[in-house]
């Protein structure tokens, strides 16, 4: 299986670094929670590391051709809106365009990955639905099922539970945490800091382009780094079901 090498990852806006010598190794079997403030440098980071935007220092996702990308790597970006009027199907089957040859047709496995997708999406039964015709957050779940059509070792995912009502929060968490269980790389951008706690297993904590921390979500996730980081007080306990990191007020 394939991890993500990031050594050194710079990118500048201007003369600004908005990611500053980044380096981590993430492993397969990892779910990376990337968190951190708005403008923390969290989008470019992942843009950076899959080699869509110049940067410095290397990613070994960038140094791949397109095409060894493509099956290497799926990527869920920020933006949600869906533009093309196809059905669902069709949409998350896109997700298997990097496992066929020009003019090939989908056979049984590019099938059964859609329907698996869909089914772990909640969207059995949306398969003939026109995709622009769905709401927000039901859009925002068929683009969730394309990415993990893809069946790539690496998913890397910009705020995938945005939108998103609680129950398919949980669920979508839930299914992340199950593909890295299950020997890949998932790799999200997260701002709900109480379900990255319980779900991933690895925090990387950016604030203003710099890796402040990495570390275990219970190492990680701490008073004085939630002050400094975040600015913000949170109420922290450790359950049965995990950890509890509830946001509790705003500090200066
Ligand atoms: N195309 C651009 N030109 C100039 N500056 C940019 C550009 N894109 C992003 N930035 C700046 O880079 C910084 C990092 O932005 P980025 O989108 O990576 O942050 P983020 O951590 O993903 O934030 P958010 O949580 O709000 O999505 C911000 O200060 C942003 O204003």
């Amino acid at each position: 299986m394939t991890g993500l090498i990031l050594s050194h990852l710079s990118v500048h806006r201007g003369p600004c670094p908005v990611v500053d010598d980044v380096s981590a190794d993430l492993r397969p079997g990892e779910f990376v929670g990337l968190i951190g403030p708005n403008g923390a440098g969290k989008t470019t980071l992942m843009r950076a590391a899959l080699g869509l935007i110049r940067h410095k220092g290397t990613s070994s996702l960038a140094r791949l051709s397109a095409a060894d990308r493509a099956r290497t790597a799926a990527w869920l970006p920020q933006m949600r809106e869906i533009a093309w009027p196809v059905s669902v199907e069709t949409l998350v089957g896109l997700g298997r365009t990097p496992h066929l040859r020009p003019g090939q047709r989908m056979g049984a496995a590019d099938r059964a990955a859609i329907a698996d997708a869909l089914g772990r999406m909640d969207l059995a039964g949306f398969e003939h639905r026109r995709a622009t015709a769905l709401s927000g957050g039901e859009q925002a779940r068929v683009l969730i099922a394309r990415a993990v059509a893809q069946e790539a070792p690496v998913l890397i995912a910009d705020e995938p539970i945005a939108g998103l009502d609680p129950a398919h929060q949980i669920t979508t968490m839930r299914l992340f945490a199950g593909l890295a269980a299950e020997g890949r790389l998932v790799v999200a951008a997260l701002h709900d800091l109480g379900l990255a706690a319980r779900f991933c297993t690895r925090l990387l904590v950016l604030h203003r382009g710099r890796l402040e921390e990495d570390g275990p979500p219970g190492e990680v996730l701490t008073a004085p780094t939630l002050a400094r980081v975040f600015g913000l007080r949170a109420y922290l306990a450790d359950t049965p079901e995990g950890p509890i990191v509830q946001p509790v007020e705003v500090v200066t």
